[in-house]
């Protein structure tokens, strides 16, 4: 019998956080998933770390519920770490040259501003043949240097090996925007401008900075969030009907999304705002600038809303808001769809008439579809009944489903080139108008809604 391709993952940046709180735990829920998949895993970085250090924290993250199946077991016994500077092409000469496997994949664990330089060393060093970048986000840093990343890594690699990653697209329910809409004979013919009012894609969270000053005071939650997820949900949400979901029909389907859209006047219809003291649950939470490694000069937003507009038949005319805060009172991770009020409720009926809505929750995995219906009381006062259901959610975590796509090679859910610009491109203009200081920087307290948030509580 043929025995199955080996595939290595390089982890560049394995010391760091994102590699033991997000990638370990994923690669620990796919193994557990598929005990037969078999997959080398390499780490380096740049600190010293001994074989039994690292040996432990992979060790710890692939104990899931104090079980380590045959899977992990064959990871635990050919892992191994090296220390090395992968911007230095000489070094991460012989980094490469120590792999022997049938694929490759280097996985860029690390802090943005290593990613380029990184790149430049890959493309002294070349790759073996087939090998797979994997690379975080944010791409870039803005819409040029999107673009003179995309030129340099497909330089490297062609770009349906490059895995720009969003874990996003690796969330169920994110994923189900697809199923819920394309597989009911309901929504798909009121999925448009004549019977949608509104869009809404918020991600509200309770977490702080927790210690990330070094990557989000750079950031803000405009490039943090809207940039390089909600935009992303957005276009899965205003796709054009697709003949499969095959990654080609996907990826063309989000970009021409994303090509048509753009925030119509970046003054009017951006909101940045940071938050001040407060407390979240009990919890006390300082100042945004208070907080260890911020620095207030930056101005740097960590509350971000945008109105977006899809320039498209099936769109023209319709608010798409996005929105994402740090430190609010809870978590709201949801899309939420308004349709339009009907044309004519007969005459007679009085009562609440609330346009319907349905709200797609993606943390934790459900939906909720608020219709109005006759009451309880007298039958012709009307009022809303809203039906609720639970998303199956998937077995893996959102890191471990992307992961199992890139190692399968399949790039359906990791992001285009084409797709990362047009991203930058749609918030660029509000970036320079927030440079300008055309928009206010607001204030909220920790464990407060946040600003302008006119919600009647139900939402
Ligand atoms: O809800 P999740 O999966 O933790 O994703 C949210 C996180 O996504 C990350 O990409 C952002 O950098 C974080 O700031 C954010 O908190």
């Amino acid at each position: 019998m043929a025995s199955q391709p080996s595939t290595t993952l390089l982890i560049l940046g394995a010391s760091g956080d994102l590699t033991s709180r997000l990638l370990l735990p994923g690669i620990a829920t796919l193994l557990r998933a598929e005990p037969d998949r078999r997959v080398d895993v390499v780490g380096a970085d740049l600190r010293e770390l001994t074989a039994d250090d690292w040996h432990d924290r992979v060790h710890t993250a692939l104990q899931l519920d104090g079980v380590v199946g045959p899977g992990a077991k064959a990871v635990l016994r050919s892992t191994r770490y090296v220390a090395g500077d992968a911007t230095d092409p000489a070094s991460l000469r012989a980094l490469l040259e120590s792999i022997d496997c049938d694929r490759l994949v280097i996985y860029f664990a690390l802090p943005p501003q290593v990613t380029e330089p990184v790149c430049r060393a890959l493309e002294q060093t070349g790759v073996p043949e087939g090998t797979i970048l994997a690379i975080e986000k944010p791409f870039g840093a803005s819409l040029e240097s999107a673009r003179e990343l995309n030129a340099l890594v497909t330089r490297i690699v062609p770009e349906d090996r490059v895995f720009r990653i969003d874990h996003f697209l690796g969330l169920h329910t994110v994923l189900n925007l697809l199923g819920l809409r394309f597989a009911n004979r309901l929504l798909e013919p009121v999925w448009d401008r004549d019977s949608i009012a509104k869009v809404e894609v918020l991600y509200d969270e309770t977490v702080t900075l927790e210690g990330r000053a070094g990557y989000y005071d750079r950031n803000g939650a405009l490039r943090d969030m809207i940039q390089s997820h909600l935009l992303q949900i957005m276009a899965l949400i205003a796709i054009e009907p697709i003949a499969s979901v095959a990654a080609r029909d996907l990826r063309d389907a989000v970009g021409q999304v994303l090509r048509a859209a753009r925030v119509a006047d970046p003054v009017a219809h951006s909101r940045r705002a940071r938050y001040t003291a407060g407390s979240i649950d009990g919890r006390e939470v300082p100042d945004y600038v208070a907080e260890e490694g911020v620095d207030a000069s930056l101005g740097t937003e960590t509350l971000a809303e945008v109105q977006v507009e899809v320039a498209t038949a099936r769109w023209a005319g319709v608010p798409f808001i996005l929105r994402s805060g740090k430190s609010l009172a809870g978590v709201r991770k949801r899309a939420i769809i308004h349709w339009r009020p009907p044309a004519l409720v007969p005459e007679g009926f009085a009562g609440r008439d609330t346009p319907d809505r349905l709200v797609i929750d993606f943390k934790p995995d459900g939906f909720e579809l608020h219709i109005t219906t006759n009451g309880s009381g007298d039958p012709f006062t009307l009022e809303q009944t809203v039906l609720r259901g639970e998303l199956g959610g998937g077995a893996l975590l959102p890191y471990g489903e992307v992961l199992a796509s890139i190692l399968d090679g399949d790039p359906r859910l990791a992001v285009r080139g084409d797709a990362a610009e047009e991203c930058w491109r749609i918030i660029e203009p509000v970036l320079e108008a927030w440079r300008a200081d055309a928009v206010p920087m607001q204030e909220y307290a920790a464990g407060s809604l946040g600003p302008g948030w006119d919600t009647d509580g139900d939402i």
